[in-house]
């Protein structure tokens, strides 16, 4: 399996008043989203030390017995929160009709920084292990962060004044899934990945992978799936439809998917993803970005809300009723 080559950017200069030097890294990072929908980004602040222990207690919290873990499902089965157990989601449903249920559990926390500066939220917070929670609060003060920083970086990168998605994203919508891909000590089933095939529905993805065997996988322009290397300490950055659809086609919102690991691989094989689905706020009005529509290339789509199109996807992935 070959690499799929996706630009590194450091986004370091988005911390300075280097104003040249945020506009060439935005550039970099527009040239990335334009070409296979994907880049990785170095320099973003995020202290490794808080992602190092996140995953740690995230190990330990997936370790638990499943009565445990399955006291944070909701009542009702929605994708939008809580613990979801492997069996409840078959993300290539999306495209495909039926497909096997993906080889993953996840644990998901919907606008958790809302709930952080007192709003009214339904998530169930993890009692145990008791490190856990404050280290999600944590995590969900950098992802709002860094979701500022990138929309400042994709104004700048569709040749928009810097400023220019500042209000889409004053209270951005925000989620938080964590996905356990554990050990496969029996062969998967015929077509059963441990995520299928599948787009990001909203904004902007990240995505901190480890390097367990059995990771991601884009299909590049050729049609090939592509594995993505991992580079420790970056995050992987990707173009949801959302965005694709607010860019005009112009950000391509790309197949991607998480393998298998090699049955020859010996060992544990687990693997364990920390992912922040980045969108504006769900009422905002996604209509083409000015720079994106031309006489050559008009709108291809009618202006929509942001929450109405994603809620939409996600009501298409699972049987479920969706009520947020
Ligand atoms: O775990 C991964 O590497 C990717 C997960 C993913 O694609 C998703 O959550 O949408
Ligand atoms: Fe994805």
């Amino acid at each position: 399996m070959t690499h799929i080559e996706i630009e590194v950017v450091d986004i370091g200069p988005f911390h300075t008043d280097d104003a040249d030097a945020r506009l060439a890294t935005a550039r970099a990072f527009g040239r990335s989203m334009e070409r296979t929908g994907f880049a990785v980004i170095t320099g973003h602040r995020v202290p490794e030390t808080l992602a190092e222990d996140l995953h740690a207690s995230l190990r330990t919290f997936f370790a638990l017995p499943f009565d445990q873990k399955s006291a944070l499902m909701p009542p009702e089965k929605v994708k939008g929160r809580g613990y979801l157990p492997m069996g409840i989601e078959s993300v290539a449903k999306t495209l495909d009709g039926e497909t096997p249920p993906d080889l993953c559990e996840a644990l998901v926390f919907s606008a958790p920084h809302r709930e952080l500066r007192g709003e009214h939220s339904r998530n169930d917070w993890p009692g145990a292990p008791t490190e856990l929670t404050p280290l999600i609060r944590q995590w969900t003060q950098e992802m709002e962060r860094l979701t500022r920083v990138l929309a400042r970086i994709s104004s700048l990168a569709l040749d928009l004044p810097e400023d220019y998605l500042d209000a889409a994203y004053a209270d951005p919508s925000l989620t938080l899934r964590f996905v356990n891909y554990p050990d496969q000590p029996d062969p998967p089933a015929p077509g059963q990945l441990r995520y299928g095939a599948h787009h990001d529905y909203g904004g902007l993805t990240v995505l901190r992978q480890d390097t367990a065997p059995g990771g991601l996988e884009i299909r590049d322009t050729d049609g090939i799936w592509r594995e993505a290397r991992t580079i420790p300490g970056s995050f992987v950055i990707n173009v949801g439809d959302l965005m694709s659809r607010w860019t005009n086609g112009r950000w391509r919102s790309t197949l991607h998917r998480v393998t298998n690991p090699d049955r020859v691989v010996t060992g544990s094989t687990q693997r364990l993803s920390l992912v922040a689905f980045t969108n504006p706020h769900e009422t905002w009005e996604i209509a083409p970005l000015p720079s994106c529509v031309s006489d050559e290339r008009p709108a291809a789509h009618p202006p929509v809300r942001a929450g109405d199109f994603i809620r939409e996807k996600i009501r298409t992935s699972m049987d479920l009723t969706v009520t947020r």
